[in-house]
């Protein structure tokens, strides 16, 4: 039989102490190398995030043509040949395990005048592609590949000349899907418009604005105009991940006599709806700092343990908290009373099937404790937990979100947990550092 990989996690018996920093934000670490590679003049990137996530965007970049220099695991120097300079990659690009990487590519090389064929591992292998290739598809883009072109290998060939910009109502609120169809537009022979149900992460709006790209906001719509070339500014500095923050915002709110300090995480206001949360919950988190780099609200978090209870949310604050929901399911596993989490089907086509997932672990570790509809989950506050061994899923939010649940409770075996290494790869190291193991 093979030899599964486990980890265990021992509950903690004192409260969590100290100050932290967090790792540089995902989702802007992607973006800092995309763009940069745009550009004609280097970029020095700093606290770029080191996780297998970033580092497939950084691999997928050099096979392009944009020169990559690492002067230290988090500090990077890009310079690209100009909006116009990508070339055509000698190898398949592999996304690995990261749909960002994947679906901003796709936008971005969809105008370009050659080919790239793209793979990735199992789990990016699995998820929805055609929410993208569909519309770049509409703006003129070539795009083949497994599944009438909805899944990996997707193949990009070059255009018949441009691409037409066009108005797109998206069906779901994704920034993976504006930031393609914007990255597209700026090629296009006219204006490109995204509308969203809601709101997603506006990174790339805020990221372009430094490369002095400028896109305008109308409620829920995005446009861009044709780009003649961007301006890319001389460093870019990576705030701290809220969504790598959310284990220890989670893990002092219950350990009572924690009192943590967070240091430089990004607060974007598309990205803080744990904060509310937590907030509605009862927990008791501090802003200190406050300041803006890069047009990217960052500050210090001072998370003091609370006593918990539960809430309800929905689909209005989805976007903002989108990835945080493994670890909200953990913090309402302890609160007193039930939590309702409505609107969550987006979870369904992440790295794996979130909401099945929290309801296979959770049963396990407090069973009776959840219940899940289609994109729904009830928890049940307060269900009598115990120790047992449960699969990470090979998804790097679950086995963080697991191993708090452990930490916090009684115990847990983590199978499979190395896929940390995906957007945090220090997590198991910190949380030893906290007596968790
Ligand atoms: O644009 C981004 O950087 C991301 C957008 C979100 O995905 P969707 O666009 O699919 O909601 C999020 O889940 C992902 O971790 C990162
Ligand atoms: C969904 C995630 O990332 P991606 O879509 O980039 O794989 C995530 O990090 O939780």
């Amino acid at each position: 039989m093979e030899q599964v990989e486990t980890k265990e996690i021992r509950p903690l018996r004192h409260g969590v102490k100290g100050r932290l920093h967090i790792p540089g934000d995902k989702s802007i670490s992607h973006r800092s190398v995309m763009f940069s590679a745009l550009g004609s003049t280097p970029v020095h990137i700093t606290n770029f995030l080191h996780a297998a996530d970033c580092l497939s965007t950084v691999a997928c970049m050099r096979a392009l043509g944009a020169t990559v220099e690492e002067l230290g695991a988090t500090e990077l120097v890009v310079t690209g040949n100009g909006l116009h300079g990508l070339r055509e990659p000698a190898c398949v690009l592999d996304a690995g395990n990261s749909g960002t990487t994947l679906r901003l590519l796709l936008g971005l090389l969809a105008p370009q005048p050659f080919l790239a064929t793209f793979t990735g591992d199992a789990s990016l292998s699995r998820r929805p592609m055609g929410r993208v290739v569909k519309p770049l598809s509409a703006m003129g883009a070539k795009i083949v590949g497994r599944a009438q072109n909805t899944l990996l290998p997707l193949t990009v060939l070059a255009p018949d000349g441009k691409l037409h910009g066009m108005r797109y109502e998206s069906p779901v609120a994704s920034a993976q899907v504006k930031s393609a169809l914007l990255l597209a537009g700026m090629f296009a022979d006219g204006a490109t418009t995204v509308v969203e149900p809601v709101t997603s992460r506006d990174h790339t709006e805020r990221m372009l604005e430094a490369f002095g790209v400028v896109t305008e906001k109308d409620g829920t719509a995005v446009t861009i105009r044709p780009v003649a070339e961007v301006q890319a500014p001389a460093a870019i500095e990576v705030p701290g991940d809220i969504s790598s923050a959310a284990y220890w915002l989670v893990l002092a709110s219950l350990v009572p006599g924690s009192q943590i300090v967070l240091e430089n995480v990004g607060v974007n206001e598309t990205r803080t709806g744990i904060l509310d949360v937590l907030a509605a919950m009862g927990a008791d988190i501090v802003r200190t700092n406050e300041r803006v780099s890069g047009g990217e609200a960052a500050a210090d978090l001072v998370v003091t343990a609370a006593k918990l209870h539960g809430t309800t949310f929905g689909k209005d604050i989805m976007p903002r908290l989108i990835d945080e929901i493994p670890v909200i399911a953990v913090a309402a596993l302890f609160a007193e009373g039930d939590t309702v989490i409505m609107g969550a089907g987006e979870l369904r086509v992440k790295e794996t099937d979130r909401l099945q997932a929290i309801a296979d672990t959770f049963s396990a570790l407090a069973p009776g404790s959840v219940e899940a509809g289609a994109d729904s989950l009830v928890i049940h506050g307060g269900t009598q937990l115990q120790r047992a061994a449960v699969p990470s899923y090979d998804d790097h939010r679950m086995a963080m979100s697991l191993a708090i649940l452990g930490a916090a409770g009684a115990g847990v075996i983590i199978e499979r947990p190395d896929c940390v290494r995906i957007s945090y790869p220090e997590f198991y190291d910190t949380l030893a550092g906290f007596g968790g193991e």
